[in-house]
């Protein structure tokens, strides 16, 4: 007879043993004696099994043990009549011998009505391939056979006689077994017998009775979803009306400051482009869901912490900014500054830690950068990403530079491939598994790896996937803007260097370096509302709709690598804001801007603490240790 190829899950002998090592202790024996509805039982031993190293379900424990039952006693039978057969049909004979010897007598008609005749184990090379017929569904359904009906079916029928397989032939297509000493062959046993049986077995009132046990099981069951989908069901309620709170507040301070602004008419008259520095002009978001009306953000500014909003007035003037005008000239003290507005979107962003969680759902990063002369940079980025919240982060660099970014960490995954001739392809099998990407750490700007950065920027684009793009990315950018230009789910990180090549690059003419905040807005409008964030002593954020200003108080301490802690973690607060605003959250703002003013406020506040410890000798590996607790207070406060 063939074996079953539907199943095809092989146990090996060792697996075997462990399998039937766990069965047979005394506390599985006894809970499987005194039950009908096993299937906990085997669950416990498909735990344990899990411990040991093997992955199974509870019922292919289930079906391979029913499976081996079989086999010992058609090898017990055998063993009478086939002088020492008993081993070939059984392999576990002894083992079995010892574990059921102290069990109840076992029925052999219980094993052979599922179409013993031929679906005993065969070995292949150590390894064994399940007999157990699937399509049983009497015992997959109760897991153990309830003796005491099988005792009565026993009694109502005659004793069938029990083929033994004489002759086990292993090969590519034929595995067969021929009954032996029996008048009925295999197919009869397993078309016609197990029908009766079954008949017979529904009229029997144990059966019944397990019956209506299996089905108050499937109740409860049901009954613990639907319990399950309402409490998460009113957890979502309870999250959208919190939300819905939140907005309605910033509406009505929206309204109340606008009404202040249109009884000062004067007011009007300054537009914000002019404002004087000192006055560090505060103004309601201009971004889309806000001009809606939704919501309107002010603050008096203080000189060292501050996040104020400038509302580009370059551009597109827009009475709002107007309200911060005149909110600042009337020294109100009473309000929320913008910073703490923005700060809670960014906390609406980081998902919730919960046990139910599997490894990667909270964000997986990939860095393209590290390169023989720098090996820090891609490093930097990728253990900012894990220690702001990705559960794993992933570094593409070239061959050379992999072992060394490998003995920083082992908690990276460092990949050689970025130098290899078919780079590209080897980084797109990983794109379907990651949620964000930064391009640029340590990349260095050779031609050969620049065009490689390019192609697989194309590629995450395809699959909507955030893009960071900072340092050597930034001048693959300069020279090509057109890789990037457009994508909303894009972000450039660039520091006044890099910021001024790239505008000189696009606007063919020097850059006003007097006016920062009306030369990234028009970087960000020329690249395609792409969200921009010049860093520097303010980092200045924009989608080309306003400018956003973090200032939150860092430190005159400016070592290398503060750039690519700030690209690693905008990579993971990039996947969660968009995925955040995917699910209907935060849409007062573009995510891009939410996660760039999250990163860079966490950037800032490793700076401060780092100083604070360190003083002069602060590095980046410094500001990396407070990732922890700068997160913490700032977003989970
Ligand atoms: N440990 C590692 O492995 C690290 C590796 N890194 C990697 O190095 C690669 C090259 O990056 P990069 O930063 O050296 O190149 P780029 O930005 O062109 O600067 C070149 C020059 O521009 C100037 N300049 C810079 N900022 C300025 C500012 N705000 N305002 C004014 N001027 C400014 C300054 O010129 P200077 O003042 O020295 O004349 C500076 O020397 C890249 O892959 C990166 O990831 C780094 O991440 C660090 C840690
Ligand atoms: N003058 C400053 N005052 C306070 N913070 C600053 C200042 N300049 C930069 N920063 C902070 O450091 C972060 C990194 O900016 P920086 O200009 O060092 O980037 P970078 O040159 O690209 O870094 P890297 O050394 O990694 O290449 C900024 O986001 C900002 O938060």
């Amino acid at each position: 007879m063939q074996a079953n190829t539907t199943r095809g899950f092989l146990w090996s002998d060792v697996e075997t043993r462990t399998l039937l090592n766990i069965w047979g202790e005394q506390d599985i024996q006894t809970a499987l004696d005194g039950n009908f509805r096993n299937s906990f039982v085997y669950r416990d031993v498909s735990r344990r099994l899990g411990v040991m190293g093997f992955e199974r379900t509870p019922e292919q424990c289930r079906v391979r043990i029913k499976s081996l039952k079989r086999q010992y006693l058609l090898a017990k039978e055998g063993n009478l009549r086939n002088n020492g057969q008993y081993h070939k049909i059984c392999k576990f004979y002894d083992t079995m011998e010892m574990i059921l010897s102290n069990r109840p007598a076992l029925d052999p008609q219980e094993f052979i009505d599922s179409g013993a005749g031929g679906e005993e184990a065969v070995d292949h090379e150590g390894l064994e391939e399940d007999g157990e017929d699937a399509q049983d569904a009497y015992s997959e359904s109760t897991g153990e056979c309830p003796y005491p009906a099988e005792t009565e079916v026993k009694l109502e029928y005659p004793t069938v006689p029990i083929p033994i397989p004489v002759k086990v032939t292993v090969g590519n297509n034929s595995t067969s077994v021929r009954p032996h000493n029996s008048s009925q062959s295999a197919s009869n046993l397993s078309t016609k017998t197990p029908k009766r049986q079954r008949k017979r077995r529904a009229n029997f009132p144990m059966e019944k009775l397990m019956e209506q046990f299996l089905e108050q099981s499937a109740q409860a069951e049901d009954n613990f979803y639907r319990m399950e989908e309402q409490r998460l069901q009113a957890e979502d309620r309870r999250r959208e009306a919190e939300h819905a709170r939140e907005l309605h507040m910033l509406q009505m301070l929206g309204q109340m400051f606008s009404s202040i602004s249109s009884t000062r008419p004067g007011s009007a008259a300054t537009p914000c482009k002019t404002a004087p520095p000192a006055r560090a002009p505060v103004f309601s978001s201009a971004s889309p869901s806000c001009t809606q009306g939704q919501s309107s953000h002010l603050r008096r500014p203080s000189p060292q912490t501050d996040c104020c909003t400038q509302q580009s007035q370059l551009l597109n003037p827009d009475p709002q900014a107007l309200v911060f005008e005149r909110y600042y000239s009337l020294g109100s003290t009473s309000h929320r500054g913008m910073d703490d507005d923005i700060l809670s979107l960014v906390k609406s962003i980081v998902p919730p830690l919960t046990s139910k969680k599997h490894k990667g759902q909270d964000g997986r990063i990939g860095i393209i950068g590290g390169c023989q002369d720098y090996t820090g940079a891609p490093y930097f980025a990728a253990i900012s990403a894990l220690k702001v919240g990705a559960d794993l982060s992933h570094v593409f660099c070239t061959k050379d530079a992999a072992t060394v970014i490998k003995s920083y960490s082992p908690e990276l995954i460092v990949h050689p491939v970025l130098d290899s001739p078919n780079a590209v392809e080897e980084i797109e099998k990983w794109l379907p598994r990651l949620h964000g990407l930064v391009v640029g750490p340590g990349l260095g700007r050779e031609d050969v790896l620049l065009k490689t950065a390019k192609e697989v920027i194309e590629k995450s684009k395809a699959r909507d996937i955030p893009i960071v793009i900072d340092a050597d990315g930034l001048w693959l950018v300069t020279q090509q803007p057109s890789v990037i230009q457009g994508y909303h789910k894009g972000i450039l990180t660039p520091n006044f260097m890099e910021f001024t090549r790239l505008y000189e690059a696009l606007h063919h003419e020097p850059m006003d370096s007097s006016d920062h905040q009306r030369s990234v807005m028009q970087l960000s409008v020329a690249m395609g509302n792409l969200t921009v964030v010049l860093k520097g002593e303010q980092d200045l954020i924009t989608d080309g709709t306003k400018v956003i200003s973090c200032s939150i108080e860092g430190s005159g301490r400016r070592c290398g690598g503060q750039g690519d802690l700030l690209s690693g973690s905008m990579g993971v607060l990039a996947h969660w804001a968009h995925a955040a605003s995917a699910a209907g959250m935060g849409r007062s703002l573009n995510p891009s801007v939410v996660a760039a003013y999250g990163a860079c406020s966490l950037t800032r506040q490793c700076n401060s603490q780092a100083y604070q410890r360190h003083g002069r000798s602060t590095t980046t590996s410094d500001m990396i240790q407070e990732i922890g607790t700068a997160f913490k207070k700032l977003f989970e406060s």
